[in-house]
């Protein structure tokens, strides 16, 4: 695999574009190891964003019935058509963040980090059964901290709104080539089931997380101009905000569910739309 992906780099002259990524595995093992996490049979779809050079999909295209690997350089498309002679797999060239996607019911990759937060939550977006991520590893352990964690973040909550997550393994910079100049790690996600997934309003959670380490009240108060209060307005509601749900938490170790809390009752009060 290894040799492969060196002949073709080689073949055709490549440099890896910084721009979008382009860090590619030459570990096999790696690559092993998160298709038999996504425990695919020939019944499973596998979405797969920045196919690379192909060596992830390749081993995706030997366990899976289906694979659409989506690629936005097209000079790699044109390298993966060339290359390779997959009768399962169909490149989609273009921006992952903006095709269409088709239905698939997993997906596996090692994403381009300029992306990972938007790509995240357009996969949220989507019903599916698994996902196995290799993400920049400080972003992985954001995903994946639990309310009171240091790392406990916007996006640790908004994430664990909708899924599980889990951080199953670190991955040094020897294990791409060229090498990366920081750590990463494979995330699992499975999305909650229907009922227990919480919709939050994504201005209520930044208005809050721009002062994660004060009390909600004292949160909402540095951020009222996010929920569209002016000065006096604010001071309007401020009394009846004392008697708001979790007022004297901290931000940083509140839980999707208490989050909600907060918005049903600035929504009752009047305050929230
Ligand atoms: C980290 S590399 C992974 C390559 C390959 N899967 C591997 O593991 O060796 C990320 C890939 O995503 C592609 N890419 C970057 N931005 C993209 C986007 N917005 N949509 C689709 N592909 C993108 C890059 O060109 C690159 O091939």
């Amino acid at each position: 695999m290894r040799e492969r992906l060196f002949s073709i780099i080689s073949k055709y002259g490549l440099k890896a574009n910084s721009d979008l990524g382009q860090n590619f595995l030459i570990v096999p093992d790696i690559i092993e190891r998160n298709v038999e996490r996504a425990e695919l049979d020939e019944k499973d779809v596998v979405l797969e964003v920045g196919p690379g050079l192909g060596v992830l999909t390749d081993a995706l295209s030997r366990s899976a019935g289906k694979v659409y690997a989506i690629e936005k350089d097209r000079r790699l498309v044109e390298i993966l058509r060339r290359e390779y002679d997959w009768p399962n797999v169909e490149i989609i060239e273009g921006d992952a963040l903006r095709v269409e996607f088709p239905e698939f019911n997993k997906i596996v990759s090692n994403l381009p980090y300029q992306i990972s937060s938007p790509i995240t939550f357009r996969f949220l977006r989507y019903e599916f059964e698994k996902a196995v991520l290799i993400y920049q590893l400080e972003f992985a352990q954001r995903m994946v901290a639990k309310p009171g964690d240091r790392n406990y973040s916007r996006l640790s909550l908004m994430v664990q709104a909708k899924a599980y997550a889990e951080l199953v393994e670190r991955i040094g910079r020897g294990a791409f080539w060229p090498r990366p100049k920081v750590d990463s790690a494979v995330v699992v996600l499975e999305p909650k089931p229907r009922g227990e997934r919480i919709e939050l309003d994504e201005n209520l959670v930044r208005a809050l997380f721009q002062h994660r380490r004060s009390t909600v009240l004292a949160a909402l108060r540095k951020s009222h101009h996010m929920l569209g209060l002016d000065r006096e307005g604010f001071k309007r509601v401020r009394k009846s905000l004392s008697d708001m749900p979790h007022a004297e938490k901290r931000v940083f170790q509140l839980t999707p569910v208490e989050v909600k809390d907060i918005e049903e009752f600035l929504v009752a009060e009047g305050i929230l739309d």
